[in-house]
């Protein structure tokens, strides 16, 4: 949220962050406040357009797990994407409301409602709705979710594909992904500070093949490193700094 008004940052709380993992739909309110504190305390004090993506944690991963339903196998049954959807947007009003709470002008955004896979999973996220309240100062709030995917009923939408996708779309002069860990860690635990190609990093995270690209971090810093702008992975301290245009976590540039 640094230069120019029309610089637009966008930032992903992670699930793991926001919520009690071992606990069922349970938000962990003290990291919450704090992620949230240094949102508020900037938003307010920096320049700029911010868009707030949210992951699932114990809300959406609980119920899309008990239903079998991953990036890649869907379900047609509308209670259990009910239940998935629900409790995504139980945790999104949470966030909302606790920005709204600090004089923030937080509004959601649900992507059930806009956004679409082919039957080659190709993501479809229009970002109109997210533009349009971005222009009339609003801060938009978007969470993981399910959605339509061709043949396969709904698939889940990771938080991390919505960043990329509104990355692009929307020009992001700048993304961050606050994580539980400070940054991408080499092997011996320390945050590496720059990661300019996968190459960097392969050793530490495994190979490509073996992972996940909806989740975990060797799937984060690939999409990252495809991304028209500079992103940062960093930890729940370091929210304020990114937000300042500070250094914060690992770069990841692949530009
Ligand atoms: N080299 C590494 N450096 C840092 N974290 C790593 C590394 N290799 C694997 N990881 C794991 O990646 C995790 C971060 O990815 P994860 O998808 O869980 O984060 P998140 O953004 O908080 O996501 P979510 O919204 O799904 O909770 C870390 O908690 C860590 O366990
Ligand atoms: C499980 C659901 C519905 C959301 C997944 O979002 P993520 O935590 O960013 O992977």
């Amino acid at each position: 949220m640094t230069g120019t008004d029309s610089d637009l940052v966008v930032l992903k709380l992670g699930g793991s962050v926001i919520t009690d993992k071992d606990s069922p739909e349970t938000v962990d309110d003290e990291a919450l406040h704090r992620v949230l504190d240094a949102v508020a305390s900037t938003s307010k004090s920096e320049d700029g357009r911010l868009v707030v993506v949210h992951g699932g944690g114990s809300f959406g991963h609980v119920h899309a797990a008990d239903h079998g339903v991953s990036t890649t196998t869907g379900t047609s049954d509308a209670a259990a994407a009910t239940a998935i959807h629900g409790a995504m947007k139980r945790l999104n009003g949470v966030v909302v409301d606790r920005l709204q709470e600090r004089g923030v002008a937080a509004l959601p955004v649900h992507p059930l409602s806009v956004a679409a896979r082919d039957a080659e999973g190709v993501l479809s996220l229009p970002a109109g709705a997210t533009e349009g309240l971005l222009e009339e100062g609003f801060v938009p709030v978007l969470h993981g979710d399910v959605i339509a995917h061709a043949n396969e009923g709904v698939t889940v939408l990771s938080g991390d594909e919505i960043v990329t996708s509104l990355a692009d779309s929307l020009g992001a002069s700048r993304v961050g992904l606050c994580s539980t860990v400070p940054g991408v860690l080499d092997e011996h635990d320390a945050v590496i500070e720059e990661v300019r190609s996968f190459e960097d990093v392969a050793s530490v995270l495994g190979d490509s093949e073996s992972t996940d690209v909806s989740g975990g971090m060797a799937g984060k810093v690939q999409e990252l490193l495809d991304l028209g702008a500079p992103a940062h992975i960093f930890g729940p301290d370091a929210v304020g700094d990114f937000l300042t245009g500070e250094r914060a976590g690992t770069l990841v540039d692949g530009r």
